[in-house]
């Protein structure tokens, strides 16, 4: 079932999912000997990410894995790669290793031959956290994209290209098969708008609201 959590204001949030989220991966460090953390891109995550930099864990064996990312360069101002790399790969988390989904080649179908490879290497995700979009997209899985059908079926692959109307460039995704299988799936979202989206978005289906498909057990976090 999908919990929900209520905090009383941002900043109480993001101390409270990034002591969830360093609990859950040394839960996950016990299990195995390396582990997935799946982290979005967007505005919302960097408070997280800071804190969770300073974080007591063995970075070294994580791996991190952006849920999306953007077409452009690493060091282009909308490159999720760069913000995860300011935000996140510092600290005590400098050990950890980034796990990019772009490569530098000029669409995303030209690298997800080498990107797929990649992740069956890694996958399954042990901890992911995602954002959402008011439209109740959740990484790059957007209502209306080209490619959404086949991000959310079964039979998947773990990144597929996507491009929707709703986004300012081409993009890979992890799918919604991916990104539910995850042992731990936190959702941090912010606003009366995306409360609302949320709320909606558990009487849609996928199609219409593609962060249904990835609510199953997950624990939304929300703060005003
Ligand atoms: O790279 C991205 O765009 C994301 O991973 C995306 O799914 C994001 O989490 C939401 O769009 C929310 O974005 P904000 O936090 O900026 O509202």
């Amino acid at each position: 079932m999908t919990d929900f959590i209520d905090y009383p204001d941002t900043d109480m949030m993001m101390l409270q999912v990034a002591r969830t989220l360093s609990r859950d991966l040394r839960n996950a460090l016990g299990r195995r000997e390396r582990v997935v953390f799946a982290v979005p891109g967007g505005s919302t995550p960097g408070p997280v990410f800071d804190l969770l930099a300073a974080a007591d864990l063995e970075w070294a064996r994580i791996d991190i894995l952006p849920g999306d990312e953007r077409w452009v360069p690493e060091d282009h101002a909308r490159s999720n790669a760069r913000l995860i790399r300011e935000r996140l790969l510092r600290d005590k988390a400098a050990a950890a290793r980034l796990i990019p989904l772009w490569r530098p080649l000029p669409a995303p179908s030209d690298a997800m031959a080498e990107v797929n490879a990649a992740l069956s290497d890694i996958l399954p995700i042990d901890v992911a956290l995602v954002g959402m979009g008011a439209d109740m997209h959740t990484a790059s899985l957007f209502p209306g994209a080209d490619n959404l059908e086949l991000a959310l079926s079964d039979d998947a692959p773990a990144a597929l290209p996507i491009w929707a109307p709703g986004a300012d460039e081409p993009r890979v995704t992890l799918s919604a098969r991916v990104l539910s299988e995850a042992y731990a799936l936190h959702v941090l979202i912010t606003g009366e708008d995306k409360r609302e989206a949320y709320q909606k978005a558990r009487k849609l289906s996928p199609n219409e609201a593609p962060i249904a498909a990835i609510l199953g057990d997950a624990t939304v976090h929300w703060a005003p």
